[in-house]
């Protein structure tokens, strides 16, 4: 079976980006791996100054909105390190939220595709093509907690 998520408020919608779950990362807390996602892509880069508005930002889709600004200057290695930013925020989140740790482990061996209409990388886009990269970090992460709790239980 394939589950499909995208936005929060529809099933699975913990596994979203935008879900309320913040994560601490080197000391600094974000209220939600969007925030911290979008704002990893200016970290060195000569527009870091929004960095932290994008910290601040009230709700994950205003963070999103300064992320992606086209007038502002990624990082440039931001192609090369993004999957590796995303992974570290999303095993930071389900394994500090047992609830939705939980949610994850309980999906088994079903196929995880964020449903992003729009979103041919992180999503699998409008035609079901696309790369569904969140969805494959979410079933790596369910694969490294599963392996994790084998072996401290
Ligand atoms: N617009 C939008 N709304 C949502 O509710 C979403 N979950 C997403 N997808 C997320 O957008 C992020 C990618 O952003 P960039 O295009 O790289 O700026 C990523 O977290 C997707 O999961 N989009």
């Amino acid at each position: 079976m394939t589950i499909y998520f995208y936005k929060v408020w529809e099933p699975y919608g913990c596994f979203s980006n935008f879900s309320p779950h913040g994560i601490e990362i080197r000391g600094t807390y974000w209220s939600t791996v969007e925030h911290y996602y979008q704002a990893q892509k200016f970290v060195g880069s000569v527009d870091a100054a929004i960095i932290p508005s994008i910290y601040a930002a009230e709700t994950p889709e205003q963070a999103a909105a300064l992320g992606r600004c086209s007038t502002r200057q990624l990082r440039s290695d931001w192609d090369a390190v993004k999957t590796q930013v995303m992974k570290e925020a999303v095993l930071k989140k389900f394994l500090t939220h047992a609830e939705i740790r939980d949610t994850l482990l309980a999906t088994g061996d079903n196929l995880l595709v964020e449903n992003s209409p729009n979103d041919y990388f992180w999503g699998c886009g409008a035609d079901k093509t696309g790369e569904n990269c969140l969805g494959k970090i979410l079933m790596n992460v369910r694969e490294e907690i599963r392996n994790l709790l084998c072996r401290y239980q």
